[in-house]
This record gives structure tokens, C-alpha cells and sequence, in this order.
């Protein structure tokens, strides 16, 4: 009998669905949540998820990427109270069999439910923000997001994660502070996807290549005529971004005037482009993000302050890779499947040395170096795994990666502190005890063990496969 899982929150909605189907000759698992789905998931294999769109803590899109990334086997239908065109263009290429509207038709439904199974699963289309080609100051396009966000399982990711689903919700303006690479385009995306104004345009602008003498006609607009060179009326980003989220990123490089036009937008909600008289109201989000110390610029009279408290409404911090150790291997993953699918290869893991050198180094470009250098590994590996020789030449060379001037390093060369090598073989070894132990507690159940260790069941393997324990 073939399995569905059906993920909806409207509870009566759901049991007619569920009993439908069942009348129907498959077996229905019913679910409310994508947490709570994904949890299924992982315990027993399905041959079809039909999923709504909007869900209490996420959406049915969410889930779509999971899946296809844990289970790429597995069916999917989404289903929406709203016929968007954006929302399905964006579920067929992330692999989603079929979108369907509410109110459903059950002959259509049951028809595209054994249209799906008697169907081989879809492969999402590219995944990932480099894939997609962008003018050189609108980071990504307007166009709603094709990145699979991770959200790690380490302690600091939680928190993040936690404020991420807080402040989401909320049309708070969000400050987003810390290192290149750390993601946070990424986390303003998550921000953006999470909010009301999902299906709103998310407009992604690095304001470092925003050209000086242009920026203000970039973000407002211009009218034609307004200066030499305006030939046409030209819509701005933030009226292009209307009813959605613009992210602003490398905020601090913005000048002094642009710097008012943007207070101004903030304070009064409403834009007039270069050279125009008319107010335009907009209705947009703002999340801005920065590497650099804006207060300390406002301080110099750089950065305006009172701009800086409007952009500030709440603060996140984007966590470096070096604090967030525990995550590599779940970063790692996801990087190592999505350059196979981007290089059309089949690399199934690294050697325990190459795992010795990514836990020794210290990533200073973050997720972004770690992406790219994993992505190079897999251009160049032939064998099932990646070994050190794939490596750069400075990440390979253990001095360079443990003798970092970087100020984490400096702390732990403190000579009553253990050297970086002993933390990393400390930690190696208490996991592997601690998955041993829970394997043991479960009579080696790995689904449970996953669960309990809050690691995917792919994650756990590899671990296994890594420490011996199979
Ligand atoms: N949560 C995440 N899940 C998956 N991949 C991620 C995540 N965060 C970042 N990445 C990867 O790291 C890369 C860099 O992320 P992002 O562009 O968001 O960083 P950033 O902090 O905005 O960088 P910069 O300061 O240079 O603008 C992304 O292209 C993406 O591949």
C-alpha cells in the first residue's frame, strides 16, 4: 500500500482528506507542522508528501526542499489557498510534482496523487545563489529564493534560529551584524521566507557596489530627464520591492545622503524618485547588514544615528564557522550534495584526515570558504571520497591551520589551555562515545538515535561510518 504523508494545519481540512484518500486505498499519516512532518519523515519511508503551503511554523516549500534533499525519492504536492504563479513556478522547479489550489476538486486530487506515484520524482533545479546570473549590485534578484537554508544544530545556532523565528513574524527592521561569508543574506532570506510577506518580492542590494553618483537613483528611482544620462523613468528597488523585505547589505558604505533619503523613506514611508515631485508610499521591510562597527561610524560622524536606530529595531548575530564547529559536518554535507548536483558527481563523503583539517582550521571566510573549498574538493576528487590532497595547499598544511593569529587561536594558545588538536580529539572522541551509548540505549535504532541526538538520519551514518561503529 502506498504511504502519504499529509501535512496540513486546518484540522478538519485535513481528516476529510485523510479519510478520503484512505477510502482510496493508501495508507495516510496526517501531520500539522513541517517540524513535526520532517520527524515522520525520518522515521519511515513515504512514497508521497502532500503538503499545504502555509504552515504554523514554516512552509510547505520548506519542506519541499528538505525533502528532496533527505528524500529525494518521496513524491510532492503542495496545496494553497492562493493561485500564485511565483509560488508554483518556484515549487515545480524546486522538484514539486504538482500545485494545487483550494478549494480541491477530489477527482483532481486523486488523479494527481496517482499521476505522482506512477511518476518518477523530479530533481529540483539549480540550487544555490551563485547558479543564478545578477546585476552586479542587486545581489540576487528579486525573484524568490532557490537557497536551502541550514540552520545548524550547535548550540549558537539554536539561539540564532530561535531569534530568526522570533523576529520573523514581526515587521521589526532587523541589523544584521557579523563577519564576511557568515550568511547573512542567507538569515535575511530566512527572515523574509518565515514573515508575512513571503509571497512578497525579496530584494537582496549590496550596497559596496552600489556606483556613488548612481545609488540614490538605484534604491528611489528617477524620473526621466533628472539628470544626464536618466533617459527613462526608472523604478527604484525599494518601490520594486513594495509589500516585500529589502535587504541591505554592506549598509555602512552608503553616503551621507543617500544615507537622509533612506531615513526619510524609513520615517514616512514614502519615496520620490530623483527629479520627481509625486510621494510614493511604499510598505517594505528593511533588513540591513553589516561587518563593520556602525555605532563607532556614527561616532565619526560616517553613519547617521539616527538612521542606525531605525535599522537597529533588532539586532541578530551572524555566528563565524569557528564558533559553530559543531556544525561543519551538517554544513558540510549539504555543500558536498550540492556540488554533486551542480557538477553531476557522486562524492560520498571525506577521509578522516580531511575531517581533521576542517575541524583544525579556523575559516575565516566562513560558510563561503568552507562552500567553495568543498565545492573545488568535489571538482577534483575521482574516488568516493574526498582526501586531503583535494585540499588547498595552506588548508592542508596543519601549521597553517592551527598557527592563525586570528584572536580565537590567540586564546587558545593561553598556556593554561589545551592546544586546538586536544579540544578537537577530546570532542571527537566524546562523540563518538555518545553515539555509541545512544545506539546501545536504542538497541540501535538509528532513526531514534538521530532523533535523539537531533541529527539527521544521513548525518548519523556518516558518523558511523566515520568513528566505526557500524
Ligand atoms: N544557513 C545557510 N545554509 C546553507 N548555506 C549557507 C547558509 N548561510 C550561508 N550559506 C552559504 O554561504 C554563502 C555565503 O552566505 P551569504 O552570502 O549569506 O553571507 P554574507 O554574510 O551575506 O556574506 P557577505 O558579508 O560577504 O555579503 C552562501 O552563498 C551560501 O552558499
Amino acid at each position: 500500500m502506498k504511504k502519504i504523508l499529509l501535512v496540513e494545519d486546518d484540522l478538519t481540512y485535513s481528516r476529510i482528506v485523510k479519510t478520503f484518500l484512505e477510502k482510496n486505498g493508501f495508507a495516510v499519516e496526517a501531520s500539522t507542522k513541517v517540524k513535526e512532518a520532517q520527524n515522520i519523515l525520518n522515521s519511515g519511508k513515504f512514497d508521497l508528501i502532500i503538503a499545504d503551503f502555509r504552515l504554523p511554523d514554516g512552509t510547505g516549500m520548506e519542506l519541499l526542499q528538505w525533502s528532496k534533499k533527505e528524500f529525494p525519492q518521496t513524491q510532492v504536492i503542495l496545496i494553497t489557498h492562493y493561485s500564485d504563479i511565483r509560488i508554483a513556478i518556484k515549487a515545480m522547479k524546486l522538484g514539486a510534482f504538482e500545485y494545487i489550489t483550494k478549494p480541491i476538486n477530489p477527482d483532481e486530487l486523486l488523479a494527481t496523487v496517482n499521476e505522482s506515484l506512477s511518476s518518477k520524482s523530479k530533481v529540483p533545479e539549480a540550487i544555490g545563489d551563485e547558479a543564478s546570473p545578477s546585476k552586479p549590485n542587486q545581489k540576487s534578484g528579486s525573484s524568490p529564493s532557490t537557497n536551502f537554508y541550514v540552520a545548524g544544530t550547535s548550540q549558537e545556532s539554536e539561539k540564532l534560529e530561535k531569534h530568526i523565528q522570533l523576529v520573523a513574524p514581526t515587521d521589526l527592521s532587523v541589523l544584521i551584524l557579523g563577519e564576511t561569508g557568515t550568511g547573512k543574506e542567507f538569515i535575511s532570506r530566512r527572515i523574509h521566507e518565515q514573515s508575512e510577506r513571503r509571497n512578497g518580492p525579496f530584494i537582496a542590494i549590496d550596497c559596496g557596489a552600489l556606483p556613488k553618483d548612481l545609488a540614490g537613483s538605484e534604491l528611489f528611482g528617477h524620473v526621466k530627464g533628472a539628470f544626464t544620462g536618466a533617459l527613462d523613468n526608472k523604478t527604484g528597488h525599494f518601490e520594486a520591492a513594495h509589500g516585500g523585505t529589502i535587504f541591505l547589505d554592506e549598509v555602512g558604505n552608503l553616503s551621507y545622503e543617500v544615507q537622509i533619503q533612506l531615513l526619510r523613506a524609513i520615517q514616512e514611508r514614502t519615496i520620490r524618485k530623483i527629479g520627481g515631485n509625486k510621494e510614493i508610499n511604499i510598505n517594505v521591510r528593511i533588513i540591513a547588514a553589516t561587518n563593520e562597527n556602525l555605532l563607532l561610524q556614527a561616532g565619526e560622524g560616517q553613519f547617521r544615528e539616527d538612521l542606525y536606530h531605525r535599522l537597529n529595531e533588532f539586532t541578530l548575530h551572524a555566528i563565524p564557522l569557528r564558533r559553530r564547529k559543531e556544525d561543519l559536518e551538517i554544513f558540510a554535507e549539504h555543500f558536498l550534495e550540492e556540488s554533486n548536483q551542480r557538477m553531476n558527481k557522486s562524492v560520498k563523503g571525506f577521509t578522516s584526515e580531511v575531517w581533521e583539517i576542517f575541524l583544525g582550521y579556523d575559516w575565516p571566510g566562513n560558510l563561503r570558504e568552507f562552500k567553495n573549498i568543498i565545492q573545488r574538493a568535489v571538482l577534483l576528487t575521482t574516488g568516493p571520497l574526498v582526501e586531503k590532497e583535494a585540499l588547498p595547499a595552506d588548508l592542508n598544511n596543519p601549521e597553517f591551520a592551527f598557527s592563525s593569529n586570528r584572536p580565537s587561536n590567540t586564546m587558545n594558545q593561553a598556556q593554561d589551555l589545551p592546544s586546538p588538536r586536544d579540544y578537537k580529539s577530546q570532542w571527537i572522541e566524546q562523540e563518538k562515545e555518545l553515539i555509541q551509548q545512544v545506539l546501545q540505549d536504542t538497541k540501535y535504532n538509528k532513526s531514534k538515535t538521530a532523533r535523539i541526538l537531533k541529527m539527521d538520519r544521513k548525518t548519523l551514518y556518516s558518523k558511523m561510518e566515520k568513528y566505526g561503529l557500524n
